[in-house]
């Protein structure tokens, strides 16, 4: 973590986004620094390079990426909904959209995928230094709590922690689920504008609905929040928004993002720009035969099935069968009818050739195949050596992409 806060000794330590640093150990800074010093003449300047990275990487890029579903709209039609949604958002938050303006435009290289961002007439005004809201202090919030203000916690607002991962999709423009909430202060009531912090180590190890006053760790400033639910609720219900997020520069840190979770669910998904490459990268023709070794959630998958409308036969798997049951409901409501889903660990599944055998084709494995009474996933144990044309892999995975791959 940073420097900054060495000599700290409280037990909570809340960071600025400006504070935060993605920590690495000096033996991969090293490695990663070394390539560096060919692009400069002194070393020093290389790892001001370095720098940079890291800094750039522990900020959200400023504009969203969504990918259009080319099965169930057109790009345009797409534009039109989310400049629609995003405007309505921006109203709904008591925001003026002259004050706020929303830009949806087609990506200039890759005819499936849309840019978005929101450009606010005064950036200047964000909440990147600071742990707290700046408002006045307000004591009479926490008149059991006479350590609060010591610890760092803002006195003039009730606070929430959420963990890492929703932290994380905050920056990126998301509203807060009640599941992501690992801790609130007492008292919070539905509509109250709360101070909103993320958790920075494991969220497992909070123990969720506890008290704010017993936690100890360090987290994140993130900005100002509205709760949809009293505290209570946060830790009742199994689903459902918990906390929206401001959209103005002055209430949050980072950059103004919009939530695209949920606008035009079938016909568009929002997906990293590394992820939507893939496909273009792979260039998949109509009636190939593609499988997907690590498909869940499954959105290369669906834009394979987008891409090549429907006409190739695409074989997803998983090994996680839960994940693949979720995937098959995607692929569905996308209208994704060309996605077999399988719940198969891809690093043994090329099944052997014997003598006697028929070598079946992909097609024929899957028409003979059993679904499931369960879950209706069908029964297959895996495909013959070079069955398919395209293959996608998940380079982190070795033994999947040395192994299997190779051969089917
Ligand atoms: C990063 S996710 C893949 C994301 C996906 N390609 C997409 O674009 O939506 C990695 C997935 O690989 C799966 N996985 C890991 N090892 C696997 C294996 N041996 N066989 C099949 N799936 C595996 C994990 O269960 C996980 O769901």
């Amino acid at each position: 973590m940073t420097d900054q806060h060495a000599e700290n000794t409280s037990p909570v330590v809340l960071y600025s986004l400006d504070q935060f640093q993605v920590s690495i150990s000096d033996e991969v800074k090293e490695h990663l620094t070394r390539p560096l010093q060919n692009l400069y003449a002194t070393r020093e300047e290389a790892v001001k390079h370095f720098q940079r990275m890291m800094d750039a990487m522990k900020r959200p890029p400023i504009q969203s990426v969504c990918r259009v579903n080319l099965i169930q709209s057109s790009r345009e039609q797409v534009m039109e909904g989310i400049r629609e949604s995003l405007q309505k958002w921006i109203i709904s938050r008591g925001g003026d959209p002259e004050q706020m303006r929303v830009r949806v435009h087609p990506h200039p290289q890759l005819h499936d995928t849309i840019l978005v961002d929101v450009i606010p007439k005064d950036t200047t005004a964000t909440l990147d230094k600071t742990i707290v809201p700046p408002k006045s202090t307000d004591t009479t919030l926490f008149p059991h709590w006479p350590t609060r203000e010591q610890m760092g916690w803002p006195m003039s607002h009730r606070a929430i922690l959420c963990d890492r991962f929703c932290g994380e999709a905050v920056l990126r423009g998301s509203d807060i689920f009640v599941r992501g909430i690992l801790l609130a202060d007492v008292g919070i009531v539905a509509g109250e504008v709360v101070a909103v912090y993320a958790h920075l180590g494991d969220g497992r190890k909070v123990a969720r609905g506890r008290k704010l006053e017993e936690y100890r760790g360090e987290c994140l400033f993130l900005g100002l929040g509205t709760a949809c639910c009293s505290r209570v609720d946060m830790f009742r219900w199994e689903s459902g928004l918990g906390v929206t997020i401001s959209p103005f520069p002055w209430d949050r840190a980072g950059p103004s993002m919009p939530p695209l979770s949920g606008i035009l669910p079938n016909a568009m998904m929002p997906q990293n720009l590394p992820s939507i490459v893939v496909t273009h990268a792979l260039q998949p023709e109509p009636n190939d035969t593609i499988l997907d070794m690590c498909s869940a959630p499954g959105g290369k998958s669906l834009h394979l099935a987008s891409w090549t409308n429907n006409q190739a036969t695409i074989v997803a798997c998983d090994r996680s069968r839960r994940k693949m049951i979720a995937a098959g409901e995607t692929f569905r409501h996308a209208g994704a009818t060309c996605i077999t889903p399988l719940a198969l660990d891809t690093t043994s599944c090329v099944l052997q050739l014997s003598q006697d055998a028929e070598r079946k084709t992909v097609q024929q494995i899957l028409s003979s195949a059993k679904p499931s009474t369960k879950d209706s996933l069908l029964d297959v144990k895996g495909f013959y050596p070079e069955s398919f044309d395209r293959i996608l892999t998940w380079s982190l995975t070795q033994s999947i992409s040395g192994d299997s791959s190779n051969k089917l």
